[in-house]
């Protein structure tokens, strides 16, 4: 095991920023830590990185009481959302940091540096750009160089804070892409900081669901998506719509048809049950809940609607481009049913 963290807690004056957190990292795990602003994520990677420390609890790394190491001696890179890179340095002068300001006696050769500087601007895809100063660079290219300094001091373990916070969409895509390669090449048990979903699910090897300093579910992407064990979790991954229902032995039953209720616990009578988008079929007549298109939107290999009731209610559901959704336009009426419901 690589990183073990027990029963954390962390309190600014009364107020509970972390509450009795534990989890492990298996060694070259990616783990995403995801939650709203506010559920303590930030606090957690300080407490990882050694600026700072908690109340209670414990943290290993490799069977090393990691508290009582000094944030220098855990070996942790970190890059944080705001470039945090050296504007009177060069890309590679940015690079090297870690390395020139380590003791004589531990300090690599100045050959070794630079053929360290070499290899990893290759890995980030710079190789030309060492020269360059951060204020010649993207914004992508900044935060490629702050994960190439923070890879260069070979460290134990990558806290990455937001680091594609500030980028726009596409970028933030290619980025994630180019992180994970990098990430598989190089092993280092990663701990990753988002409040993005899509970003999490499609990052990590597992995902920790924080929610007001507490642990809510930890599991892989698809677990977590598939058997969400809270109303929460289930909202915080995905778009969610919201009918009653009355549930009994793992179906719901609405006013004409039934749909298979996937839920943690037994539960049974009038329930509110949620579904996704794409758990929707849609027809012309009922049975079903009437609503009014509001929208419809292409997404990539399918088609978003919003959808809503006489009663004020907003459905989004999604669809394939040849499916019944196609033939539909602005203000028609149609007939919404789930095909599968989650209930907690
Ligand atoms: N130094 C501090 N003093 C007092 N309260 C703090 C301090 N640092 C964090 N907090 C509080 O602890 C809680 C958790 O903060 P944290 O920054 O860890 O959240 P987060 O999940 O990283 O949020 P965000 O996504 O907005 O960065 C928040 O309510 C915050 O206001």
């Amino acid at each position: 095991m690589s990183l073990v963290v027990k029963n954390i807690t962390k309190c600014f004056s009364d107020f509970a920023a972390l509450n009795d957190v534990s989890f492990q990292a298996e060694p070259g795990e990616f783990l995403a830590l995801l939650g709203p602003s506010g559920s303590g994520k930030t606090t957690l990677l300080r407490l990882l990185a050694g600026l700072d420390q908690p109340d209670t609890g414990s943290v290993e790394f490799d069977g090393a009481d990691y508290l009582k190491l000094s944030a220098r001696d855990r070996r942790i890179g970190m890059v944080f959302q705001s470039y945090a890179l050296f504007r009177h340095m060069t890309v590679a002068q940015n690079i090297a940091f870690g390395l020139n300001v380590r003791p004589a006696k531990e300090r690599p050769s100045k050959a070794e540096i630079a053929a360290t500087v070499q290899r990893l601007l290759k890995l980030i895809q710079l190789e030309d750009l060492g020269k360059r100063y951060p204020s010649q660079l993207s914004g992508g290219q900044r935060q490629r160089v702050a994960l190439a300094r923070a890879l260069a001091i070979s460290p134990r373990m990558l806290l990455l804070d937001e680091p594609f916070g500030a980028l726009d969409a596409l970028v933030r895509k290619d980025l994630r892409r180019w992180l994970r390669k990098i990430h598989d090449e190089t092993g280092v048990t990663t701990i990753f900081v988002t409040h993005d979903q899509e970003e999490a699910l499609d990052l990590a090897d597992r995902v920790v669901v924080l929610k007001d300093g507490q642990i809510e579910q930890i599991g892989k992407p698809l677990e977590l998506y598939r058997h969400p064990q809270s109303a929460f979790v289930f909202e915080f991954l995905g778009t969610s719509n919201e009918v009653p229902a009355t549930v009994s032995d793992g179906v719901a039953s609405f006013d004409g048809f039934t749909a298979p209720a996937v839920s943690p616990k037994a539960l049974s009578g009038a329930q509110t049950v949620r579904f996704r988008p794409f758990d929707a079929q849609l027809s012309p007549t009922g049975p079903g809940f009437e609503a009014k298109v509001l929208s419809l939107l292409p997404a990539g290999s399918s088609l978003r609607l919003e959808l809503q009731t006489p009663d004020g209610k907003v459905f989004e559901t999604q669809h394939a481009h040849e499916s019944e959704a196609s033939d539909l336009k602005l203000g028609d009426t149609v007939f919404v049913r789930p095909s599968k419901v989650y209930v907690f």
